[in-house]
């Protein structure tokens, strides 16, 4: 294959905010058929391909290798595969798209402030209560990632893709781990962050696929991108 791939959002919180950073850095992202088509170029850069995807896929597609650079959160990189951080590299971490992972329990869990207690509190559960503590997210690798280091083992996942500060209330989940950036969806719901409860500091990134980074056709084309966006493949 010749030329190289970017994947850019085509949508959501990072589309806009991800064009004004290529701006800044002198590189225009044009979509000349329109809103709705998923194909676009840089100007003055036509060995590049230009591909809008949703921030999900573009983590998707980098890990797998097809395409070569992209824009995206890190968050989805750590969500989309245990293997997803050894898969790319970080090229330039891009300053929005800012927001926490964290797990968060219900205000009235007074006595519970930090993972050890939440510990303590999954290994009651079952003879509490008769089942396991159930978990509402839509980060399935993050928290198995988390809760494993934490020495957590009996907990359910329930697998929520909206309104997930909504479950403890709901009675469908006991604790949530979810994304916030400002708290307040958390609190408005009766939650609260663990005090150690962070479990990875997300933003969106420019990040390089490792396949790309060691295709030795592609390389110079990569190098010569990234220079120009002030950074290096890292690999
Ligand atoms: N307050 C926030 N809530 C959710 N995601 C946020 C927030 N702030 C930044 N992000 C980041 O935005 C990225 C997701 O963007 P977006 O919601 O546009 O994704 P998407 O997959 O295209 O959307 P959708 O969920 O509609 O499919 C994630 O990497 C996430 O970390
Ligand atoms: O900490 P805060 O600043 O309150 O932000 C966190 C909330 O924002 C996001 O939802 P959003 O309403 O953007 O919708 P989404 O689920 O489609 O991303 C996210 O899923 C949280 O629910």
């Amino acid at each position: 294959m010749s030329g190289i791939t970017l994947a850019v959002p085509s949508k959501g919180r990072l589309e806009e905010l991800t064009r004004d950073w290529f701006a800044s850095k002198g590189l225009t992202i044009t979509r000349p058929g329109g809103a709705r088509s998923y194909l676009g170029a840089i100007d003055g850069m036509p060995e590049i391909t230009v591909r809008f995807f949703p921030a999900s896929e573009i983590a998707r597609e980098l890990i797998r290798g097809n395409i070569d650079l992209g824009v995206t959160g890190l968050d989805l990189i750590h969500e989309t595969s245990e293997s997803g951080p050894a898969s790319v590299s970080v090229a330039s971490k891009l300053g929005f798209g800012n927001a926490d992972v964290v797990v968060a329990v219900p205000e009235a869990w007074i006595d519970v402030t930090h993972m050890h207690d939440l510990a303590d509190v999954a290994s009651d559960f079952r003879s509490r209560h008769g089942r396991w503590m159930r978990i509402a997210t839509k980060y399935i690798t993050v928290t198995r990632q988390h809760f494993a280091k934490a020495g957590i083992a009996e907990y359910r996942t329930v697998e929520s893709l909206g309104a997930t500060e909504a479950a403890p209330a709901s009675g469908v989940a006991d604790i949530v781990v979810d994304i916030t950036t400002t708290g307040s969806t958390l609190a408005a719901n009766g939650l609260r962050v663990l005090e150690d409860g962070v479990m990875l500091q997300s933003e969106a990134c420019l990040i390089v696929s490792r396949t790309a980074a060691f295709a030795p056709q592609r390389k110079a084309q990569l190098d010569a991108v990234l220079s120009r966006l002030g950074t290096t493949a890292g690999f």
